[in-house]
C-alpha cells in the first residue's frame, strides 16, 4: 500500500488544496477521471460566459438606438465563438502537465474508489487498477453532474446536457429551434446564448417562476424581457412525453395546474434540470461517510465529513453550486490543514453570504435571503427598491422609467437591527454591483456558527464550545480574500488583488 501525506479526489475547486500541500513539500496522491480544471472550466462556467459575453453583445446593439448610435442588426459569428469556446477548453490540457511536472506530487488518471475509510483504490483510465493508497487527510471534490429526468421518450429522442454540449453534440451551428428543459442558471444563460444566435427557443420550466431561488420581482423582470425579446416561455408544466415527428422532437408537456397540455416541436432539447452528486464510483458504503437522500455528502463548518480527516467541499456537498464556493472552501480547508497559525486562527464557512449570479440578459446579482425567505425566517422585514433609470447614469445609458430593460436593486433588512439581510440586483453588470453588499455582509466579529451539527471532530466540538470567534474587519485585505466574489465577473479583477498580496498559493 502506497502512503501519502494526503489524498485529493477531482481537480476543480479542490486544485487549490493541493496547490497549498505542494507548497509545503506533503507527498500527494492527485486523482481526476476527467478532464483536468473540473466542471467550471471544462463544460461550465467558462466556455458558457465566452458565448455569453458575445450573446449579450447582440443584446447591447439592440439598445444603441436609444443612445443615438446607428448600427446594422448584430448577429453571432458562431464558428468564431465556438473557436473561442474550444480554445479555452483546450487549454486546460495544460493543467494536468503542470502537476505532473511536481516531484511531490502523483497524478493518477482515472476513478478513485474507497475500499475502507482511508483506502483507496484508483481504476485507470488507460485499464487496470492502482495499488491501495492511504492518506491521513482525504479531500472529495467529485463536484456534480446533470440531473436527466426520467421522461418516457427522452432518452430514444436524444437530447443534450450542459456536459454534451461542450462534449460529442457541440452544435456546428446555432441550432433552428430549442426547448429548454429548466430555467436555473443553466437554462436562463442558454437560453440567452441560442436566442442571440437566431435559435427559436422554448423554455419549458416545471416551476412558476424562471429562476426560482432568486427573489419573486427578479424572476418576474426576467421573464417579462424574456418574452419581449420572443423567447417562448411555459411556467409551471410537467414534461410528460417526448416524442418524435418528422425529424423534430416534440415535447409534450402538462400545465401543473390546469392539466392543460402543451405541445413543443422543435429540433433539438436541452435538459437544465438541476444537478446530481459525483459520488457513484467513490463507493462510499465503504466507509463511515454520511449523505444525505439524494447522496450529496454531509458536511460541517469546516467541511469536516463524518470520517475525521475526510473532507468534502463544491458541488458534492450539495450547498448552492457555484465554482467560488467550491474555491472558498478548498481556501477554508488548506487554511486550517497547512497555514493556520493556532486554533485560534482556524476558518469557517458561512453560506449566508455567498454570492449569486445568472447571467442572463438581463444579467442578476444576489446575495443573502430574498423578501419572501426573509419573512418566512421571521424577521421584521423592511425593502427598499431603485430602479436604473432613478439615477443619471441610468439616463446617460438609455434606460427610462418605464423601460422592459429598466432594471432594479433591491435591499432587503431586518427593520429591528437596520442589518443587511440581501441584496438583489437584475440589470446591466448586476455581477459586480452587489459585490459591496458582500463585503459588508461579510465582515464584523463573526462567531463560529455549526453547520449540520451532527458533523464534529473532537477538534470542532472543542472549537464549537469554545465559541470561537473571527475578526472580519472591513478594512482589512486578509478581509476581502476570505470573502466570496462572484466568478467569472470581472469584479474578481479588483478582489484578487489579495491573493497577489499575500502570495499563498
Ligand atoms: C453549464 C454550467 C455553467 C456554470 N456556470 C457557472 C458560473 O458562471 N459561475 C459559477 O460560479 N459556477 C458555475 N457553474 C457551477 C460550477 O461549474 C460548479 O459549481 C463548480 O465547477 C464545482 O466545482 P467542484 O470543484 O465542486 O467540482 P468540479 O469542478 O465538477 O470537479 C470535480 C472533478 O472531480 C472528478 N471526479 C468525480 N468523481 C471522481 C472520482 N471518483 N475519481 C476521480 N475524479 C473524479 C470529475 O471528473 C471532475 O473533474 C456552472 C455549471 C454548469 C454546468
Ligand atoms: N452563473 C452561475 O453561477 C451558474 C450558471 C449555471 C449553473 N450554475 C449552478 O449549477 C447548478 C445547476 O444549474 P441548473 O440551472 O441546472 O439548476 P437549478 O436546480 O438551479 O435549476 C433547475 C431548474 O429546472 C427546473 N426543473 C427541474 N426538473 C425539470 C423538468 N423535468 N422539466 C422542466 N424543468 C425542470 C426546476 O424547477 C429548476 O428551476 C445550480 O446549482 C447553479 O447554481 C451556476
Amino acid at each position: 500500500m502506497k502512503q501519502y501525506d494526503i489524498i485529493v479526489v477531482g481537480t476543480g475547486g479542490a486544485n487549490i488544496v493541493v496547490d497549498a500541500a505542494q507548497k509545503k513539500g506533503l507527498k500527494i496522491a492527485q486523482i481526476e477521471k476527467g478532464k483536468f480544471g473540473g466542471t467550471c472550466l471544462n463544460r461550465g462556467c467558462i466556455p458558457t460566459k465566452v458565448m455569453v459575453t458575445a450573446a449579450n453583445a447582440v443584446q447591447e446593439v439592440e439598445e444603441f438606438k436609444k443612445i443615438g448610435i446607428n448600427v446594422s442588426e448584430a448577429t453571432m459569428d458562431w464558428n468564431t465563438i465556438s473557436k473561442r469556446v474550444w480554445h479555452v477548453i483546450d487549454e486546460n490540457k495544460d493543467i494536468f502537465k503542470y502537476y505532473d511536472a511536481f516531484d511531490n506530487v502523483d497524478v493518477y488518471r482515472g476513478a478513485a474508489s474507497f475500499v475502507s475509510d482511508k483506502v483507496m483504490k484508483v481504476h485507470l483510465n488507460d485499464g487496470g487498477e492502482s495499488e491501495e493508497i492511504t492518506a491521513p487527510i482525504i479531500i472529495l471534490g467529485t463536484g456534480g453532474h446533470s440531473n436527466i429526468p426520467n421522461v418516457p421518450g427522452l432518452q430514444e429522442a436524444g437530447f443534450l446536457s450542459s456536459e454534451s454540449l461542450f462534449g460529442d453534440k457541440y452544435p456546428e451551428k446555432p441550432y433552428k429551434s430549442l426547448a429548454v428543459l429548466g430555467a436555473g442558471p443553466i437554462g436562463a444563460e442558454f437560453s440567452h446564448v441560442f436566442a442571440s444566435a437566431g435559435t427559436d427557443v422554448t423554455i419549458i420550466q416545471h416551476n412558476v417562476r424562471l429562476v426560482p431561488k432568486e427573489d419573486e420581482e427578479v424572476s418576474a423582470h426576467l421573464l417579462e424581457n424574456y418574452r419581449a425579446r420572443g423567447i417562448n416561455v411555459v411556467l409551471n408544466q410537467d414534461t410528460v412525453e417526448i416524442r418524435q415527428e418528422n425529424g423534430l422532437k416534440v415535447v409534450v408537456t402538462k400545465d401543473r395546474t390546469t392539466g392543460e397540455i402543451t405541445e413543443t416541436k422543435v429540433e433539438e432539447i436541452l435538459v437544465a434540470a438541476g444537478i446530481r452528486p459525483t459520488v457513484q464510483e467513490l463507493h462510499l458504503e465503504n466507509t463511515g461517510i454520511t449523505t444525505w437522500k439524494n447522496g450529496w455528502i454531509k458536511t460541517n463548518e469546516f467541511l469536516e465529513t463524518s470520517v475525521d480527516g475526510i473532507y468534502a467541499l463544491g458541488d458534492v456537498n450539495g450547498e448552492p453550486a457555484f465554482r467560488h464556493r467550491a474555491n472558498y472552501e478548498a481556501d477554508i480547508i488548506a487554511h486550517n490543514l497547512f497555514y493556520a497559525t493556532s486554533e485560534k486562527d482556524y476558518r469557517w464557512a458561512r453560506y449566508d453570504t455567498l454570492p449569486k449570479v445568472t447571467f442572463s440578459y438581463p444579467e442578476i446579482g444576489s446575495v443573502g435571503l430574498t423578501e419572501a425567505e426573509a419573512i418566512k425566517a421571521g424577521y421584521n422585514v423592511g425593502v427598499g427598491k431603485n430602479y436604473y433609470s432613478a439615477t443619471a447614469k441610468g439616463y446617460a445609458m438609455g434606460i427610462n422609467p418605464g423601460d422592459v430593460n429598466d432594471g432594479f436593486v433591491k435591499i432587503v433588512v431586518d427593520k429591528d437591527t437596520n442589518y443587511i439581510l440581501g441584496m438583489h440586483v437584475v440589470g446591466p453588470q448586476a455581477s459586480i454591483l452587489f459585490q459591496p453588499y458582500v463585503n459588508l455582509m461579510n465582515s464584523g466579529v463573526t462567531p463560529l456558527t455549526a453547520i449540520n451539527e451532527d458533523i464534529a471532530s473532537e477538534q470542532t466540538k472543542r472549537l464549537r464550545a469554545q465559541g470561537l470567534t473571527r475578526n472580519m474587519d472591513p478594512r482589512s485585505v486578509i478581509t476581502v480574500g476570505e470573502t466570496m466574489s462572484p466568478h467569472p465577473s470581472l469584479i474578481e479583477v479588483i478582489m484578487w488583488t489579495q491573493v497577489y498580496y499575500e502570495h499563498r498559493w
